[in-house]
């Protein structure tokens, strides 16, 4: 399967600053994707190189299967809902849509005003007079008016209510099963990631810490729970995101491949995905992790099973 976002030693540096470095990721196409990381971790500046807002300072960005970030090809199919919905509020919704139609060559105006009209949203009405949730279903019907391959969302539930929320990801999800785009949202509603998507990449001080499918994150990554004076050989054996100890007990967070490798004498618990997220979020140095995890030693018998 093609990439949806693909990168390679990319890099954007604002004066001194780098807000990403070294960023080399592939993201497969058909995918719902949840971007996370703290304030000021890199997100919106990852998606506005992907959307050709920003140009990079290092490396290069593709979208759908190679195409250049920003070019009219990628253009033509890629779209974006910016943080905030931004969105002209003196303009009229019916003016939002003529506009769509006049710069979009797939323009698809029947679906949005039958959206607009499922949702009870009068098209007469300035942008400026909607809710915050009404404005970003508008935003997100103009995005799915042009019938995009590869849908791009900076902070789309900032603003939203958890009903708005729900109704907002609804819609997502409705489209995603439709059309089959391409969704990169990036979030910081942790707890509803599981929910939502399928795909995590974490990005933490302008650096992707880890990147996969859910589903395999969430099977790579448990929590072993075993006697203290045994954690530091048990520390050698796995990567570990996450070392927390009592003078009895210690609880390390690892991730590998291999689930069935518990130590003797240590209990294994599995690992939702907000915790992990949570975890990686905490733990800046847990970004040199490789990934898929790798085993950094063979074990030497002495208490694997
Ligand atoms: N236009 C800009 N000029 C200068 N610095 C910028 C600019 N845009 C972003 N930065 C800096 O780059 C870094 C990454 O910012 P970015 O907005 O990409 O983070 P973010 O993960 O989206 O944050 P948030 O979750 O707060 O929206 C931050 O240190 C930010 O201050």
């Amino acid at each position: 399967m093609s990439a949806a976002i693909e990168t390679a030693g990319l890099g954007k540096r604002y004066g001194r600053t780098w807000a990403l470095r070294d960023c080399s990721l592939v993201i497969p196409a058909g995918h719902v994707v949840g971007l996370v990381g703290p304030n000021g971790a890199g997100k919106t500046t990852l998606l506005s190189l992907a959307v050709g807002l920003a140009t990079p300072t290092a490396g290069e960005i593709r979208v759908l299967g190679g195409t250049p970030a920003g070019s009219a090809a990628a253009l033509d199919t890629v779209a974006f809902v910016a943080q905030d919905a931004a969105l002209y509020r003196n303009v009229s919704v019916a003016d939002m849509l003529r506009m769509g139609r006049g710069m979009n060559r797939h323009w698809d105006a029947e679906r949005a005003h039958d959206r607009l009209r499922e949702l009870g949203i009068p098209a007469r009405k300035k942008v400026g007079e909607l809710s915050g949730g009404q404005r970003s279903q508008v935003a997100l019907t103009l995005a799915l008016a042009k019938r995009p391959r590869l849908l791009i969302l900076d902070e789309p539930l900032a603003a939203l209510d958890p009903l708005a929320r729900h109704e907002f990801m609804a819609a997502l999800m409705a489209a995603v099963t439709e059309d089959g785009v391409s969704v990169v949202f990036s979030s910081h509603v942790v707890a509803e990631l599981e929910r939502i998507c399928d795909y995590l990449v974490v990005i933490q001080d302008g650096r992707v810490q880890v990147s996969g499918e859910v589903e395999t994150l969430t099977a790579e990554h448990h929590v072993l729970v075993g006697p203290a004076e045994e954690a530091d050989d048990v520390a050698r054996r796995f990567p570990v995101v996450r070392d927390r100890r009592t003078s009895a007990q210690a609880h390390l967070l690892i991730r590998t491949g291999d689930p069935a490798a518990v130590p003797s004498g240590w209990r294994r618990h599995p690992v939702a995905l907000e915790e992990m997220v949570l975890t990686y979020m905490r733990e800046p140095a847990a970004s040199a992790l490789p990934g898929p995890a790798r085993v950094p030693h063979e074990p030497t018998g002495s208490g694997l099973s």
